[in-house]
């Protein structure tokens, strides 16, 4: 059994110890010649995992043709450059693990459906909940939502990463596990504003409740299980990201509190903020399916530039009061 990791930033290198750590042969796949050298010489991914020893069994390559035999495959690249990505491996139907957070933006659709329209045939699961990548690599625990159709072959690919201290949950909710990943990233630049603001600690819970209603409203009208997004890859990955400066979503919120620009805050990023990109998709397919999102919507106009933190905050305290069901 060979396990090809496709994407070498700080989580597809956290799943590569993951799967390293049960013995698989493991091979990493990365963009930048210099984490393919460094993970190669040093053990080490330096540029998106500095400081944490990796499994010296993991391998790392530049080159996709490499992934020829592998017999299953997690894709971790940020989620719009996914697609080109799963263009360029080699043509099998292996199954397909995705790991990214987000809606692609050209088209609206979720990665599981682009993942599809690219491979018609083999499984596509989702991989998603409260993981801090550094936290993973280093052997920390935590638990995951891992949600296929195929409940066989969800078993056997949860059996090839759950470890003592990583525990995959199996799912049959594959939209609603995409969804509370990708919305969450949302909600946690929102909460990162409340923290540039200081606006407190009993703003940001109401944030993250109400998110949570906005992701549940989102949701439901896209498929997902309520049981889902009230789980690992929905509400538990929401109160991490939204409670944490180590999240990037809730860093470059808190710098769009503080009254910097997103264009200044994401100029010399090299790391990935997934909501950013998400949040303008996530309106216009809400919008589409007439779900109203309006911390979503504060986040993209704030985003874009189109009002200050201030603005944004008054405008989301001055809504009608309405009683609290989803
Ligand atoms: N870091 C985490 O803790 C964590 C945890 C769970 C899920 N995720 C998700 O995993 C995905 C990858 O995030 P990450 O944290 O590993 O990335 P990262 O921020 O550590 O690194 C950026 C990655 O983007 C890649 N990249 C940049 N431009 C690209 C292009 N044109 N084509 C392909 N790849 C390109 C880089 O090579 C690098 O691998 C995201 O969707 C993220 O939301 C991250
Ligand atoms: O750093 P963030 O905000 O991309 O969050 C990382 C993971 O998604 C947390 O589960």
């Amino acid at each position: 059994m060979k396990l090809g990791v496709i994407g070498g930033g700080a989580w597809g290198t956290a799943l590569a110890q993951v799967a390293a750590a049960k013995g698989q042969e493991t091979l990493l796949w990365a963009r930048e010649p210099d984490v393919v050298a460094s993970v190669n010489a040093a053990h080490e991914n330096r540029l998106y995992l500095p400081g944490i020893p990796l499994n010296p069994a993991i391998r790392a390559t530049g080159d996709l043709a490499d992934t020829a035999d592998c017999d299953a495959l997690l894709i971790v690249t940020p989620a719009q450059h996914m697609r080109t990505v799963i263009a360029d491996l080699p043509p099998r139907d292996v199954p397909l693990v995705l790991c990214a957070k987000g809606i692609e933006d050209k088209t609206g659709l979720f990665l599981h459906d682009v993942a599809r329209t690219m491979q018609p045939r083999g499984a596509i699961a989702v991989l998603s909940g409260p993981t801090f990548a550094h936290e993973v690599a280093a052997g920390l625990p935590t638990a995951v939502t891992l949600a296929i159709e195929d409940q066989a072959m969800g078993e056997r690919l949860r059996d090839r990463l759950a470890g003592p201290a990583f525990r995959p949950y199996l799912s049959s909710d594959v939209a609603g596990a995409e969804i509370g990943g990708a919305v969450k990233n949302v909600l946690a630049i929102a909460c990162g504003v409340v923290e540039g603001k200081r606006l407190g600690q009993n703003a940001r819970a109401a944030l993250i409740s109400r998110g949570f209603a906005e992701m549940t409203r989102f949701g439901l009208a896209k498929g997902a299980r309520v049981e889902t997004l009230a789980g690992l890859s929905g509400l538990g990955d929401l109160v991490l990201t939204c409670s944490s400066i180590s999240s990037r979503n809730f860093s470059l919120g808190k710098g769009l509190g503080e009254g910097k620009s997103a264009a200044e805050l994401m100029a010399d990023r090299r790391t990935v903020a997934e909501g950013a990109f998400t949040a303008p998709v996530l309106l216009r397919v809400a919008k589409a399916a007439n779900v109203d999102m309006p911390i979503a919507a504060a986040v993209c106009a704030l985003l874009a530039g189109d009002c200050t933190a201030d603005e944004a905050v008054e405008r989301l305290l001055a809504r009608p009061l309405r009683s609290e069901g989803v």
